[in-house]
């Protein structure tokens, strides 16, 4: 028997799909690290986890170890990265679908310092839900603060 064709079942087109990874860092006092987008960037001086896009031939967590090593200087531990949500939705410039990964950790390397004129600052979880962010990363948040899932095998 042939199946009806509803009319949402067809593709609808997007633009290309942006991979792009994000740290949920906290610290022994239970704050989290933030930081505000430099102005002159999209979301620029608006708050986000650090973190940046996946470049081809990196894996999601090898892109993260990287980008927080860029950013703030800090060594993540790839075995303590734990998924604890994602979000997906337009880029700021409407080019990209973008797909956000975020992973939480509580161990790193080092003492954050801003390495590419982000400046980072820690919050209490209360704190976070009144500050500026882009609009992925209040469900980023929202997913964070529900739970976080089991580490990945
Ligand atoms: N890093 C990061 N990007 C985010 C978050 N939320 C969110 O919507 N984005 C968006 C902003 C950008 O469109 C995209 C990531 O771009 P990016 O500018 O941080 O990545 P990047 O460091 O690799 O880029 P680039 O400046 O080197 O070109 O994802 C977030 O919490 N962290």
């Amino acid at each position: 028997m042939e199946v009806e064709k509803s009319p949402t079942d067809d593709v609808i087109p997007a633009p290309p799909i942006m991979l792009v990874t994000a740290a949920a860092m906290q610290r022994s006092d239970g704050r989290w690290l933030l930081q505000r987008r430099p102005a002159n960037k999209l979301h620029g001086g608006l708050w986000e986890f650090p973190g940046g896009k996946v470049e081809p031939g990196e894996t999601p967590v090898g892109a993260l170890v990287r980008e927080v090593r860029e950013e703030l200087g800090i060594k993540l531990n790839a075995e303590q990265l734990a998924p604890a949500g994602f979000a997906t939705g337009p880029s700021a410039d409407d080019n990209h679908t973008i797909v956000i990964l975020l992973y939480s950790t509580a161990r790193w390397v080092g003492v954050p310092v801003p390495q590419e004129g982000a400046a980072p600052d820690w919050f209490t979880q209360p704190e976070i839900s009144r500050l500026d962010c882009p609009p992925l990363d209040l469900e980023l948040a929202g997913q964070l603060f529900a739970g976080l899932p089991e580490p990945a095998k």
